[in-house]
């Protein structure tokens, strides 16, 4: 048996149970707001998990940069910590997953600064900035079919817009030194192996590129940045790998080194974040427990990864095309499948910043800490208390909350959307801060149910839910997320599932399974199932018709309550 360490704030557990001789692999994951690492073994189980928080800076407002070397920095940290002890040459291979955020390097790979400020250290433009507005809007503008793939609409967080900001606000600066441009885990696999091939993942989700036909020249010169064209995509990539290959000759002497792991040891080609927290769930086999999902082909269950972004991951055997739905991508995630990638630009960072950002935060902060819980288990259990005996959703029937306060991802794909809550009262206590949670939380799960009816109309038939990130340690979030979709929510064994999904990566690269396929069912296992709880369906029913937005007619009116009334012939429901 591994021993068990006390942990405060970033720090080390040691997981395992039963450490049976064998081989292991670790598997890194970039968050937003913190870098993770695991040692994990063959079927998938976490036998060390250590995690850090990572620098983020925010100069002006929707600017969001962060600092490579920090990141690579803090990778090392925690890869180092999850290998004490254990004998280093049990270690097969190694697997990166991460935000895809850009990273700006010049022709000898040293940072380059993404802001007006000119510091070199923060040298990434992180996922969720906004700065990119007016390219944004230009590139829409093109209807270049190369957008036919990223859901009709290219998004604001995605690389081309970021790219064009830079040509045209740090041209001397940034732009004419810049000798590379990477997604954040094609960087990490860069720093691994010095070997700059680029993954199918992040160059199909992000940059435009088609599994099948390559760039297109076309687009790029369309949106001005031609020079890519004349540099045979250099420095975006010209050499693309399916995830989990193995690239060169596996992990340099220099980065062994720094991660403290034998040099040689197979590098896997990387995922985006949300794409490794896909493999890590969606291949479990599901027999006994009673899901519609069983005996069903794969395409029937949505990865749904919920951190401070929640990306709703679908796949297919043919293409589908969904508005407002990024993708369809082939082999992006699952080889050999289409992927479909709904997603809500700020979930986490939304209920963090409610919360947070309230009256009552101090007093709740107190109270949780005087019984040893997160804010979040104290906020759950407060609600438990207020209810009585109704349902929870009882709570909730007069204040609304809109969740795009960082525009709407899908399935609106529209950046300039803002948050909104109704029903405010003069009061603020900490009653006010729960039911104001609940109603972001429930938020939140509506989203998701109009991705999944957007995902629907546009073919996909889909019957589970399997969640993981941070947010799916929130048992309300969870079972919000049943009951407003409808859906059995499934939970794997391994709370860390995008860690498993960066670890099955490292598997494939070191030859010891045959497939992505077959380490995803070998090492993704189901821990938790949570089914919907049917009699609160009238009342999510309700709320759903005052907050669907989408399916407003253009008659609609606002009533005095602030609420608007998709049907303004009758009441609003009650
Ligand atoms: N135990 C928990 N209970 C409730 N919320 C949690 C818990 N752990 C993490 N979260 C929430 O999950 C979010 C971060 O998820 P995480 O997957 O770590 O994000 P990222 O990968 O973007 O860094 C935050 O909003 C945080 O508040
Ligand atoms: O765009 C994404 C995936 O395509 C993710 O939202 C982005 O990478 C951030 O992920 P997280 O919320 O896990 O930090």
């Amino acid at each position: 048996m591994m021993g068990e360490q006390t942990r405060e704030g970033g720090g080390t557990i040691m997981l395992g149970g039963d450490q049976e001789p064998g081989n292991y692999y670790v598997g890194v994951d970039v968050g937003t707001g913190s870098v993770r690492a695991a040692l994990v073994d063959q079927r998938g189980i976490l036998l060390a998990f250590a995690d850090q928080p990572i620098n983020q800076w925010e100069p002006q407002f929707n600017h969001h940069e962060q600092s490579s070397e920090d990141i690579w920095a803090a990778c090392c940290v925690v890869t180092k910590q999850v290998v004490q002890g254990i004998d280093v040459n049990q270690i097969r291979g190694l697997g990166f997953d991460a935000t895809c955020s850009l990273v700006v390097l010049d022709k000898q790979f040293r940072p380059l600064p993404v802001n007006h400020e000119g510091d070199a250290h923060r040298n990434i433009i992180m996922w969720l900035d906004h700065r990119a507005v007016s390219q944004v809007r230009r590139i829409n503008e093109t209807k270049h079919s190369v957008l036919q793939f990223v859901g009709g609409v290219m998004s604001v967080e995605m690389q081309a817009p970021k790219l064009l900001w830079l040509k045209e606000n740090l041209r001397e600066t940034c732009w004419d030194k810049a000798g590379h441009f990477f997604d954040l885990p094609d960087f990490l696999s860069w720093k691994a192996t010095g070997v700059t091939a680029r993954s199918l993942c992040s160059l199909v989700c992000k940059w435009t590129y088609s599994a099948e036909k390559g760039w297109d020249d076309s687009f790029w010169k369309m949106i001005g940045l031609e020079d890519f064209v004349a540099d045979n995509y250099n420095k975006i990539g010209n050499q693309v790998l399916p995830p989990g290959a193995s690239l060169g000759n596996g992990l340099t002497p220099e980065a062994a080194k720094d991660l403290g792991l034998p040099a040689g040891i197979a590098v896997a080609a990387s995922l985006i974040d949300a794409h490794a927290g896909g493999l890590g769930v969606i291949g479990a086999d599901v027999r006994g427990y009673g899901l519609a999902c069983e005996g069903q082909p794969v395409t029937s269950r949505l990865a749904v990864i919920c951190g401070t972004s929640s990306c709703h991951m679908g796949i297919s055997k043919d293409p589908i095309f969904v508005p407002g739905v990024w993708g369809p991508y082939f082999s992006a995630m699952v080889p050999g499948f289409w992927l479909n990638e709904g997603g809500q630009s700020v979930t986490g960072k939304l209920i963090d910043h409610m919360v947070q950002g309230h009256a009552a935060f101090p007093e709740l902060q107190a109270k949780a800490t005087a019984r040893c819980q997160s804010v979040y288990a104290y906020l759950n259990s407060h609600l438990d208390l207020i209810k009585k005996a109704q349902p929870v959703g009882f709570l909730t029937v007069d204040l609304h909350v809109w969740p795009d306060f960082h525009g709407n991802r899908s399935p609106l794909a529209d950046l300039t959307l803002k948050g909104m809550v109704t029903g405010l009262k003069l009061s603020q206590d900490l009653d006010d801060l729960a039911i104001l949670y609940l109603a972001t939380v429930q938020a939140i799960a509506f989203g998701t149910r109009l991705i999944i009816e957007a995902m629907e109309a546009g073919g996909h038939s889909i019957s589970t839910l399997f969640l993981c990130g941070g947010l799916s340690k929130n048992p309300l979030f969870v079972q919000m997320h049943a009951d407003i979709t409808g859906m059995p929510v499934v939970l794997s064994q391994e709370v860390e599932s995008v860690l498993v999904g960066a670890a099955i990566l490292g598997a494939c690269a070191s030859g010891d399974f045959a497939s992505v396929q077959e380490a995803m069912a070998r090492m993704s296992k189901v821990g938790k199932v949570v089914f919907p709880r049917l009699e609160d369906k009238s009342l999510h029913q309700n709320s759903f018709l005052r907050t669907s937005f989408q399916t407003i007619p253009e008659s609609a009116e606002t009533c005095s309550t602030g609420i608007i009334n998709p049907h303004p012939t009758s009441a609003p429901p009650a």
